[in-house]
């Protein structure tokens, strides 16, 4: 079983270590965290450094994959550590035993997928990306690297979406619409229309808040 170290020892990344756990994936053996104490314990999982330890730590042994466990509030960061790091260590791909995703799929690295969710044929997730519970990515549809999709999103078939995009929980987008990159969508938001714009948008269907 792969040694696991995750980015970041907060929500997402204790979530990470959690189902990579009791999923029997991995062998879960550390959290990188800034904001945390090297050598203290965060659920039982040590904290075994900074993350500019993390290529040192690599070096050495201390595990063989990685997973940023940095969520929505900071895409940017996430981004930002992953096309650092990914060149000097291998990240690991994450998906859930009770995700059904189709053979013909293409998923990059660094992607965490929880539990239920559904790619159809054809679909594409690029590097890094976040499918929270119980989401259904049609046939033919496309993820941006770096986005994050909250749970029980819906995505039609032919939809592409950019990078950094945080799509919130229960966002339906109807089949053949584009998002560019860094959308995000509030609460049960219905994309019938391509948003060509980055910004906040809510509402069905949805318009543009800020
Ligand atoms: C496992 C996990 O937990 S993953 C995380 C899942 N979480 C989410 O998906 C969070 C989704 N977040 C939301 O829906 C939030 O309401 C946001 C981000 C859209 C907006 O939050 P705020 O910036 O605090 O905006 P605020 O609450 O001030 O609302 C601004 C306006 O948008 C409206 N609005 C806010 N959210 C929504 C929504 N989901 N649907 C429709 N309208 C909305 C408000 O009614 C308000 O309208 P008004 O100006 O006419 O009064």
């Amino acid at each position: 079983m792969k040694k696991l170290a995750i980015i970041g020892s907060g929500d997402l990344g204790q979530l990470i270590a959690y189902h990579a756990m009791h999923d029997k994936q991995f062998e879960v053996v550390g959290f990188f965290d800034d904001f945390a104490e090297t050598n203290s314990f965060v659920n039982t999982i040590q904290v075994l450094g900074k993350i500019s330890d993390i290529e040192t730590e690599y070096n050495q042994g201390a595990f063989d994959v990685i997973i940023c466990g940095i969520g929505y509030n900071h895409l940017s960061f996430r981004e930002k550590l992953y096309n650092d790091l990914h060149n000097k260590v291998e990240f690991a791909t994450i998906i859930h035993s009770s995700c059904y995703v189709d053979a013909s799929c293409r998923i990059g690295k660094g992607v965490f997928m929880l539990p239920g969710s559904v790619l159809d044929l054809n679909t594409v997730i690029d590097d890094n990306v976040v499918i929270n519970v119980s989401c259904t990515i049609a046939h033919d549809s496309k993820v941006g690297a770096h986005t994050f999709i909250s749970p029980s999103v819906a995505i039609a078939g032919f939809v592409s979406i950019g990078i950094r995009c945080n799509i919130g929980i229960n966002t339906t987008i109807i089949d053949n619409i584009e998002i560019v990159s860094d959308v995000q969508t509030g609460g049960g938001t219905v994309v019938n229309k391509n948003i060509l714009n980055k910004g906040l948008y809510v509402g069905n269907p949805h318009r543009f808040i800020r």
